[in-house]
């Protein structure tokens, strides 16, 4: 399987650049692409993207910016100019903060970056969203912020599995990479709207975000064979 078939993506989620080339250094580029968080990034900066890189890894900066127009299309700049495969901002930052980012990208000749728009978070549920004064359920929020999300002309969306085929439904042509990806046995940690690997899948995520279940394992190429083996 080459890296661009693979639907996984490994979080390196972790302080230090060793600790995330460790891990790296036990995983195949052939089977995952890796995702670089707000952790590692601020704590190692633009260095761990390049280094993984060299080392064959697709790379999802995944740092959800979220500020004014101008900001965050700039990072969002600065990500394309690192070479990084996707990129991610928040829906909520609203219809003219995505179309700022589209519009960026759209002015570089070099390769662009995915664009992907968070959606709701993975960890969060119908009681986190009405403490925030959102009194509804998670997939309508998701579905709303969709519609933004493809009006700005993004290419995805990061949102739970459990919402995939809705969105599929409603807008086949974005892209759905899904965190809360529990392989069945495994801990739920602070995930709320999780789904195994294949059942994802069969919802219509095409990419599936994975950390613990496999940076947590006692052997994570042991675990991340486990889910290829388990969506074949
Ligand atoms: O809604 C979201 C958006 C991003 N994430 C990120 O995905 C990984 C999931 O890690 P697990 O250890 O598999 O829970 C993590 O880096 C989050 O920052 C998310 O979980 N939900």
């Amino acid at each position: 399987m080459s890296a661009c078939q693979t639907p996984i993506i490994v979080a390196l989620d972790y302080p230090t650049r060793d600790a995330a080339l460790k891990l790296a250094d036990q995983l195949d580029p052939k089977l995952c692409r890796v995702k670089v968080g707000k952790e590692l990034f601020t704590s190692c900066a633009a260095e761990i993207v390049g280094t993984l890189r060299d080392k064959g890894f697709e790379v999802f900066l995944d740092l959800k910016f979220h500020d004014i127009p101008n900001t965050t299309a700039m990072a969002v700049k600065a990500a394309a100019e690192m070479g990084v495969w996707m990129v991610n901002v928040h829906c909520s930052g609203g219809l003219r903060m995505m179309s700022a980012c589209r519009e960026v990208l759209e002015q570089r000749s070099g390769p662009k970056p995915l664009l992907i728009g968070v959606t709701v978070l993975t960890s969060m549920e119908r009681e986190d969203l009405a403490a925030i004064g959102l009194d509804i359920e998670p997939q309508e929020q998701v579905l709303r912020l969709a519609a933004l999300a493809q009006k700005a002309g993004l290419d995805g969306l990061v949102c739970s599995a459990l919402e995939a085929q809705a969105l599929k439904a409603a807008h086949p042509s974005l892209q759905l990479v899904t965190p809360g990806i529990r392989p069945a046995g495994s801990a739920q940690d602070d995930q709320r709207r999780i789904l195994t690997p294949r059942q994802a899948l069969d919802a219509g995520s095409d990419y599936l975000v994975i950390g613990r279940p496999i940076s947590q394992a006692a052997d994570p190429a042991k675990a991340l064979a486990a889910v290829v083996a388990e969506i074949a």
